[in-house]
């Protein structure tokens, strides 16, 4: 199927690409040309393992463009794909979506075939019908259930993991207007065997922002109950493993330390609040969750002044720096808050993390930044804050670390040694 893609980011890069490799002639369309000319060299703009072979393999049936120059005569399925990042108040912004799609509008204008819309980025209940559908319509002058298709199609992969994700995921939500995008879609998940949930695009939507909310909801149960344990003396891993063997509870997502960050789960808590705040019903279980997330990273400059109290003109090391492992994105980590606290404190940083220092100095200009990880050793005392798989080889003999993440090689090497929340 010809397919283009509108917004090569993390979701539309990746989904693209596997598209690709399940034959598909995929086009990319994006407003950053630097973005497309490194897709087109076959050199992926991010980092996601797999995702530089799975992209150099399927070269030939990838082509990229800019909105202006797309050329939509023979496209079949248009995936939206771009960013939904929030507003001041935390409701989710649209000036993205509402941009591409009058672009997308436009370019199906005079496309003599029946063309289907499938909104992948993450929006609120009632957007697809209530925003993106009048703006296509007026744009492409066609009519959603005639010439025109539109269906909802949540995506659910994690960074870190996402090739694999979006080949082999738990469920496929599709959310269609109508039996033309239906089909369409029916056909573009036909290789996958897992289970299929056809519903309307504001169930499909709703889906989305559950998902992430419950997965959100059980870290900071997980790290509220790790609290408890830690002060209890005992070991909150085992808890959960025995807690996760409840099939009605299942082990996933239980991990506890300092808590989530990402592009994701603050910001479709956050935008979940708003919405139904807005309508009359603030929820209550929901902020907490949030709050526990904020005060946890906090948790672990705490414990340091157990052993350094005063940190002014203290040499302190940081192992990782991405809001999780094998990724480059430092978006929301809970090494930000802990980075400015430290900072305030006067502390003299050293910083590591083998794929996302560049980010972070954006952010923290200030800090040293070292190329191996053993350098960061060389400090006062370790704060771990992402489990990145080469902590693990570490020597800790003699160090003081204090870890948010449970790195194992730490727990068993340090002189001394605490965890935030086990
Ligand atoms: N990052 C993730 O792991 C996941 C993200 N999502 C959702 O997917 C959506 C996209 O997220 P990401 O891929 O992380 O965002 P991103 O920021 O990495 O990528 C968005 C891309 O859209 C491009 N863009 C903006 N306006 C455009 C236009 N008019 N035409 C063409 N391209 C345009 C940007 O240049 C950028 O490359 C968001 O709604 C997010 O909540 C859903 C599941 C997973
Ligand atoms: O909507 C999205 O963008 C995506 O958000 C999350 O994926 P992602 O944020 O990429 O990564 P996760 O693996 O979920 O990790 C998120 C954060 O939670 C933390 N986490 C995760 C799991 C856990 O048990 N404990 C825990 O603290 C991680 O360290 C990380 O900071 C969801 O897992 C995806 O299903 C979803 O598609």
């Amino acid at each position: 199927m010809k397919i283009a893609i509108f917004g090569s980011g993390y979701v539309g890069l990746v989904s693209g690409v596997c598209l690709a490799e399940l034959g598909n002639e995929v086009t990319f369309v994006d407003i950053d040309s630097n973005k497309l000319e490194s897709i087109q060299r076959g050199t992926p703009p991010i980092y996601e393992e797999g995702l530089e072979e799975l992209l150099k393999k399927n070269l030939t049936r990838i082509h990229s463009s800019s909105a202006a120059q797309y050329d939509s005569s023979d496209a079949e399925a248009i995936f939206i794909c771009v960013g939904t990042p929030p507003n001041p108040d935390g409701t989710p912004n649209y000036k993205f979506i509402r941009t591409v799609t009058a672009q997308i509008g436009e370019s199906i204008k005079k496309t003599p075939h029946n063309v289907t819309i499938i909104v992948k980025s993450t929006v609120l209940p009632g957007t697809t019908e209530e925003i993106i559908r009048p703006i296509l319509e007026e744009h492409s002058e066609k009519k959603v259930g005639r010439e025109l298709g539109l269906a909802m199609n949540p995506e659910f992969l994690k960074e870190g993991l996402a090739i694999h994700d979006f080949m082999n995921p738990d469920r496929i939500i599709i959310g269609s207007m109508d039996e033309y995008s239906r089909e369409i879609l029916t056909r573009i998940y036909a290789p996958f065997s897992c289970k299929k949930l056809h519903t309307t695009p504001k169930v499909a939507e709703m889906i989305k922002y559950v998902s992430n909310a419950f997965l959100a909801t059980k870290i900071s149960f997980a790290n509220e109950i790790g609290n408890i344990c830690k002060r209890n003396g005992i070991d909150t891993e085992e808890v959960f493993t025995g807690v996760g063997m409840d099939a009605r509870i299942n082990p996933a997502f239980f991990v506890s330390g300092i808590g989530f960050g990402g592009s994701c789960f603050p910001k479709d808590v956050q935008a979940l609040i708003s919405h139904a705040t807005n309508q009359g019903l603030p929820p209550k279980l929901l902020p907490a969750v949030l709050s526990i997330n904020d005060e946890q990273p906090l948790r672990l400059i705490s414990i340091l002044k157990k052993y350094i109290p005063n940190l002014h003109g203290k040499r302190i090391g940081i192992l990782g720096l991405s809001f999780k492992p094998c990724s480059d994105d430092i978006r929301e980590s809970r090494v930000i808050p802990i980075l400015a606290s430290l900072l305030e404190e006067g502390a003299e940083i050293m910083a590591y993390d083998p794929l996302a220092i560049e980010q972070m100095k954006h952010i923290f200009p200030g800090i040293t930044y070292v190329k191996s990880a053993e350098a960061v050793l060389n400090t006062e005392a370790v704060l771990i804050a992402t489990a990145h798989p080469e902590f693990e080889l570490l020597n800790y003999e003699g160090k003081v670390v204090i870890d948010g993440r449970r790195v194992r090689a730490a727990a068993k090497g340090a002189a001394i040694y605490e965890g935030v929340c086990w």
